[in-house]
């Protein structure tokens, strides 16, 4: 399904949310009902269709409806069109509370939103948790070349290619212990193995941050980077693609240090991190601590961050950190 750009509207956080955020959820709910028939199903996901079922999202939510049914009439011609109301339940199937007892799939419809209005990178996030760990990772970046990035990808306002020039497209997939993989959107389940690149001097190695400089202190990340004798300068992406360009080794590093007072989100991540943990690198909070997805839909405190990166980068970076933070004037 090509998800098409649409109305959007704000959420309290300033993020943007589109039609296609919502018609995306109720996608992948549709989706895993069909797959998995008479089973419980938990789906911990970023929308609800509150607003949706107030008099004032009415037009919003016929406009869901029309692009769920469109996507269904091309996928599964023989499924009977969707009432508004059915879809408002298929995006409410997304408000499951996740926790560390039993399997939860984690969604993020349409991550990096701003990078999606913006037609730059965007990722359609699946990942599944099994007692609390990360089991499995879906990640379908729409805008993201299938070869490796660089700078010229990333520049302002370029960041995306035209969606029908034929090497537009990646998706990656992995399952705990069986390896990471990567291949064209469009082109069935990804069949060429990725790992991250392990090799490369800190003088040769690039380091990916939030395209959006409000969601992560870039100022501390180029801090770190020269304590560790990065040359090269950021790459700058939007969404869970950095965790897809990282384990296909465009780049080696992926670090995020939000404001104290943000809370991150358990589907930002999960999907990300089934892929690079299969791909051979390492993520923790910013002092070394394993992610706890086993808390809910947020995750409990992480110290200042996220490093994701290889793994003698991410030894390197957890060094770095304590130095800097050693150095810092202490609070009475
Ligand atoms: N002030 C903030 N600080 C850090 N992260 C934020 C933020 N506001 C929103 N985000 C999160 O950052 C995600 C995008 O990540 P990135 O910065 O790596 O592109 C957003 O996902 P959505 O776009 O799905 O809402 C949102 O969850
Ligand atoms: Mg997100």
């Amino acid at each position: 399904m090509q998800l098409k750009h649409g109305e959007k509207t704000d959420k309290e956080d300033d993020s943007p949310v589109t039609v296609a955020d919502y018609g995306a959820q109720a996608l992948v709910a549709w989706s895993l009902r069909r797959a998995f028939p008479g089973q419980p199903l938990s789906l911990v996901a970023e929308e609800d269709a509150v607003d949706l079922r107030e008099p004032s999202g009415a037009a919003m939510l016929d406009r869901i409806t029309s692009l769920v049914n469109e996507a269904l009439a091309i996928e599964h011609p023989q499924v009977a069109r969707l009432s508004s109301a059915e879809v408002a339940d298929l995006v409410d199937v997304g408000c499951s509370e996740g926790g560390g007892v039993g399997r939860h799939w984690v969604l993020d419809p349409i991550d990096g939103t701003r990078g999606f209005v913006g037609q730059r990178q965007y990722a359609v996030c699946l990942g599944l948790l099994q007692d609390g760990q990360v089991a499995l990772g879906v990640l379908g970046c729409p805008n993201l070349p299938q070869y490796a990035i660089t700078d010229a990808d990333c520049d302002e306002g370029q960041a995306a290619r035209s969606f029908s020039e034929e090497s537009v497209g990646t998706i990656f997939a992995a399952s705990k212990g069986q390896g990471a993989y990567a291949g064209p959107v469009f082109g069935g389940m990804p069949t060429q193995r990725i790992h991250c690149n392990d090799s490369l001097p800190p003088s040769q190695v690039r380091y990916m941050e939030s395209f959006e400089k409000r969601h992560s202190n870039h100022g501390l990340a180029l801090q770190i980077g020269a304590e560790i004798g990065v040359e090269l300068p950021s790459l700058k992406l939007d969404s869970q693609a950095k965790y897809g360009a990282l384990s296909r080794g465009d780049a080696s590093i992926f670090m995020r240090f939000p404001d104290a007072a943000y809370r991150e989100k358990i589907w930002d991540h999960c999907a990300g991190v089934a892929i690079i943990e299969e791909a051979g690198a390492v993520i923790t909070d910013a002092l070394g601590n394993p992610l706890d997805f086993s808390q809910g839909r947020f995750f409990p405190y992480l110290n200042g961050g996220i490093v994701a990166a290889t793994p003698s980068m991410h030894r390197a970076i957890m060094a770095a950190i304590r130095k800097i933070r050693e150095l810092e004037p202490k609070e009475e």
